[in-house]
């Protein structure tokens, strides 16, 4: 069993979610509100590495309002266990789960101990790169149930790769930030053939702000 995936970001027209500097003010203050909002009704919110080292996000439900027990669970996908322990995302205002491969080094173990100290949970599944598969697996045994993925492009690729999201939900802000190195929606190889990739099906559209949020859900 796995959780079910809402996958949602904010990108301009050309696809991207942030510019070739990584400024990522694409949301207006309503989409936000919007994206707090489906924080709020999750069990879990995940984002990979890059996202952390980039943005460092609270990735708590503080645009609307609401109580502590309000955050959902903060998951961060970081193969080689990369977060900084100053990361916003460490803090006490939610609990945190990284989830890592299963390679262990003697630097790694000690930043689990650190970790653990702090208490985050680290899970270990795969090698090289997470298995978000099993991952997915072992949120849903803890009692994830529902999770929103907020990215970036790499850990959305991952997961789209996997058949792992079930519901796409973007905000189109009328800009285009343009750069081939700048991030889009779903990074990674991408698929070869249009035979492979992932289908969606169109369920509802609205303004908001300035711009547009599509919601589809993904054919399987
Ligand atoms: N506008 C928006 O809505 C959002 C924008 N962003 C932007 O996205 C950018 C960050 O995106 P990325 O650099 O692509 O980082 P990312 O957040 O997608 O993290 C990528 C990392 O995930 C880890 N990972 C581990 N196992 C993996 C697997 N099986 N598949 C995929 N990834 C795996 C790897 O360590 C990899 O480096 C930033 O510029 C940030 O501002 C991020 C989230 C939302
Ligand atoms: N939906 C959306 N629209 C944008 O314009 C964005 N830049 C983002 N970024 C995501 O939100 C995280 C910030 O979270 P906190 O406010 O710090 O809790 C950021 O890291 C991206 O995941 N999203």
């Amino acid at each position: 069993m796995k959780p079910y995936v809402i996958s949602n970001v904010g990108m301009t027209l050309d696809g991207k979610l942030a510019t070739i500097a990584n400024d990522s003010r694409i949301s207006g203050e309503e989409d936000l509100k919007r994206v707090h909002q489906i924080r709020k009704e999750v069990d879990g919110i995940m984002v990979g590495i890059g996202t952390v080292l980039k943005d460092d996000p609270r990735l708590t439900v503080h645009k609307i309002p609401a109580k502590k027990e309000d955050n959902p669970v903060r998951i961060v996908v970081d193969s080689k266990l990369r977060v900084p322990l100053n990361a916003r995302v460490l803090n006490k205002d939610a609990k945190t789960i990284i989830a890592t491969t299963e390679e262990i080094n003697e630097e790694k173990e000690e930043k689990i101990k650190k970790l653990t100290e702090m208490g985050v949970e680290v899970i270990k599944v795969g090698k090289g790169k997470v298995d978000l598969r099993k991952l997915m697996e072992e949120l849903y045994k803890r009692g994830i149930k529902k999770i929103l993925l907020e990215g970036g492009g790499t850990l959305n690729w991952g997961m789209f790769k996997e058949n792992l999201v079930d519901e796409v939900r973007v905000f189109i802000a009328p800009k285009i930030f343009g750069g081939k190195d700048a991030p889009t929606y779903v990074d990674g190889e991408g698929f070869k053939t249009v035979d492979e990739c992932v289908k969606l099906e169109l369920k509802n559209f609205y303004r908001m702000d300035d711009g547009i949020v599509l919601e589809f859900k993904v054919k399987k």
